[in-house]
């Protein structure tokens, strides 16, 4: 009789499947296994063996399994999502399994924690510390350090209460189950429009089938309630939910009206979490205790035994796709996902995709649409501010027309908010005497002062250096000079204006965690901010009743980068800062500091022609065959020899396909940023008809390219970066 065979898949992508002998009681498809690799132990995924293909030793060496990690199987449904991944885009499925998998401590076994709690027996010695802890605590349970801080005593005294006997041990799970969100606790009384929008997505939550949707809402219209109800449906149903944020600085927002309407906290997944709480978000979310988890892109790769939707808020943002590793965008594998699981997707905006709209137009998705602010609040009016008719003074960067609206809003005892997507000081740093601009050293880019923390930085590869006394090319003391506004420098300017004004700088320097985004809501819901300056950061998400004025202080930037989605996204971004304004009761206005008042999108923004300008653009997408009407791939080659990168890219270029209809290949040439993290770059862009097979295509031309070992090739299907 042959052995029982099980196909192994694990979390390394140099490995391809592989097979192991099944202990005689046998092990589900979908367990996470261990397993022996030479000396080493692997984690991995118990596939179907005909859905994962490879080549079979003989049975006679077949190493057993060595056990089943104690955590659920990895449903069907997600294992098939590990599947579409690494077909779509072109990556080994141990890529995608990996992201899976991400948390190696999440698959040990249960493991404890020992809290403490008043026993009820008194210490022999009372003191009045130890007495007013006795009395503060209560039924209270928790780490020394917590009962320590809830009483108001040093650790010490909590201490000296356990060895005395009137505070006692219990050993507590760490697998606890998250706090049940109640779907009763705090409904909102919605609005008709609002209603409608919400009734047909729990509708689609209660037919538990696939139904993808384009939540599209002005902003301030109360997106967020109306998904919400969708959420609830999906917590009734006995089900999860998953809510996609783009960044983690917009979780804080979203928390506080979580936990309004259902009364706590959701389960929280991004970066910035410590690895026990990783560690409990992943087991939670696999063992579906946890209802609903947000999260960043990566949340989607999370084995949600019981998903009943998905939700993506601010689904117009390109930081929903990925860059590094597997290069996947999470809105379109959120749709995937859905797919799979037959649930209803909602992707969130007030500022479609492109791509998005094509799919309402093509009637794959429907389009529920939310036209009015909430609340009888107004849009704000947009207005250009011509550069070359009114130009700031020299050396300044904010025009009259801005600078007198701020006065404005001061003296009103409101808020205003200064947008300009660049961090720093100054994006250049050029020496006066030689003309030398100051250049990463290991990219091809120039180093960004931060004046702050006296440093410049370089923003592709992280670099820090000292600003330098002199010039490093010249020698030339106090010759360097600042060139050009960063969000720094717009503050040093705000400052000089209006010195008593309270401004803070809302960047990812200064706001990178929920903590601090928690600290900037709380200090702008208190009054205590009248300026902010910030980054695309700020453009979102936030709603500060009493902001009623927003400057975009160079809205030419946006449109400089020239990539086929430049245009929309000035839109997008421009659209959402303006959002941000007048979302209160006292209407907002908004100015656009601009050199080409006359630019089809600029244009568009001040007669609040969003049809218009998608019409445009859809209509530019379509003449040209670009997304969504056809499809772009990029192929980059990268090393750290220049010569042999170049060499390998030429290779490709030349067994690149032909004949094929409607496939142009661009390239290979020295990418823009030709030059990051030290490694030498050329590329390669493939734009093939919509229906094209990309990816087969692309497969069967690389596959048959020698790759010398120190280069690498990628390919970014879809890509949204042309660097
Ligand atoms: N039905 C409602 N009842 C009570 N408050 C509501 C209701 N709908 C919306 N709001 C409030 O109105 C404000 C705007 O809503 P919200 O921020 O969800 O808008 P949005 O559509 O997400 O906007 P943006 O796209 O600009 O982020 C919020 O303070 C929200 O709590
Ligand atoms: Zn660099």
């Amino acid at each position: 009789m042959p052995a029982a065979r099980l196909r192994v898949l694990t979390r390394n992508a140099a490995l391809g499947p592989l097979d192991y002998r099944a202990p005689a009681e046998g092990v589900p498809v979908g367990s996470v296994v261990r397993v022996p690799l030479g000396p080493r132990e692997l984690h991995g995924v118990v596939w179907e063996a005909d859905r994962l293909p490879t080549t079979e030793v003989a049975d006679a060496k077949l190493r057993p399994i060595l056990g089943v990690a104690p955590v659920p199987p990895i449903p069907a449904s997600v294992r098939r999502l590990v599947e579409w991944v690494a077909a779509y885009y072109l990556v080994p499925p141990a890529a995608v399994l990996r992201m899976v998998l991400s948390v190696t401590a999440a698959l040990d076994g249960a493991r404890t924690v020992t809290e403490y709690r008043v026993s009820g027996i008194l210490p022999e010695r009372m003191t009045e510390k130890r007495e007013a802890a006795l009395s503060s605590l209560g039924d209270a349970q928790g780490l020394v350090r917590e009962l320590a801080e809830w009483s108001g005593v040093s650790d010490a005294v909590i201490r000296g209460l356990i060895s005395a006997g009137a505070i006692e041990p219990i050993t507590v799970s760490v697998d606890r189950a998250p706090p049940l969100p109640d779907p009763d606790f705090g409904p909102p009384v919605l609005e008709a429009e609002q209603d409608a929008a919400a009734s047909a997505l729990v509708a689609a939550v209660k037919a538990h089938d696939f139904a993808p949707f384009l939540l599209d809402g002005v902003t301030g219209s109360g997106k967020t309630e109306t998904y919400l109800e969708a959420v609830a449906a999906a917590i009734d149903a006995g089900g999860q939910a998953l809510v996609l944020l783009p960044e983690i600085a917009l979780t804080e927002p979203f928390l506080r009206r979580f936990e309004a309407r259902f009364g706590c906290k959701p389960v929280q997944w991004h970066s910035d979490l410590r690895s026990s709480e990783r560690r409990a978000a992943w087991r939670a979310a696999a063992s579906g205790t946890a209802k609903v988890v947000v999260g960043a892109r990566s949340a989607l790769f999370l084995p949600y035994p019981d998903l009943r939707l998905i939700v993506v808020d601010e689904a117009h943002e390109t930081s929903f796709k990925q860059e590094d590793g597997v290069p996947y965008h999470a809105r379109d594998v959120a749709v995937m996902r859905a797919q799979i699981e037959a649930i209803p997707i909602v992707l969130a905006t007030a500022t479609p995709a492109i791509e998005t709209l094509a799919q309402v137009t093509r009637g794959r998705y429907r389009h529920l649409e939310l036209a009015s602010r909430f609340g009888g609040a107004q849009m704000p009016g947009i207005e250009a501010i011509d550069l070359r008719v009114t130009p700031p003074e020299s050396g300044r960067w904010l025009a009259p027309p801005l600078v007198e609206a701020i006065k404005e809003t001061l003296a009103r005892g409101e808020q205003s908010l200064l947008f300009l997507n660049r961090r720093g000081y100054a994006p250049l740093t050029l020496c006066r005497h030689c003309g030398t601009r100051i250049e990463c050293p290991n990219c091809t880019a120039w180093m960004v002062e931060h004046r702050l923390v006296k440093r410049l930085q370089c923003h592709h590869c992280g670099l820090v250096e000292a600003v330098p006394d002199a010039c490093p090319e010249c020698g030339e003391e106090h010759s360097l000079v600042a060139c050009g506004p960063g969000v720094e420098r717009i503050a040093e300017e705000v400052s000089a204006l209006f010195p008593d004004a309270n401004v803070a700088l809302v960047t990812s320097d200064t706001i990178h965690s929920p903590a601090q985004a928690k600290a900037l809501v709380d200090s702008a819901l208190a009054g205590e901010i009248d300026i902010f300056i910030g980054t695309q950061l700020i453009t979102k998400g936030y709603h500060f009743p009493e902001l009623t004025l927003v400057g975009v202080v160079d809205a030419d930037l946006a449109l400089k980068g020239g990539d086929l989605r430049a245009g929309e996204r000035s839109f997008q971004q421009i659209s959402q800062v303006a959002g941000r304004a007048g979302r209160g009761e006292k209407p907002g206005h908004v100015y656009i500091q601009t050199h080409q008042p006359e630019a089809p999108v600029l244009a568009a923004l001040v007669a609040g022609d969003a049809p218009g300008f998608y019409a445009a653009e859809t209509e530019a997408r379509r003449a040209a065959a670009m997304p969504p009407f056809g499809r772009l791939a990029a192929i980059i080659v990268s090393g750290p020899d220049e010569a042999e990168v170049a060499a390998t890219a030429r290779a490709i270029g030349r067994a690149a396909p032909t004949g094929i209809d409607g496939l142009t290949i661009l390239g290979p040439a020295p990418a823009p940023l030709s030059l990051l993290r030290g490694r030498f770059r050329h590329r390669l862009l493939v734009h093939a008809a919509r229906r094209a097979d990309v990816q087969g295509l692309i497969a069967e031309w690389l596959g048959g390219t020698e790759v010398p070992r120190n280069v690498r090739v990628a390919v970014d299907i879809d890509p949204y970066s042309f660097v």
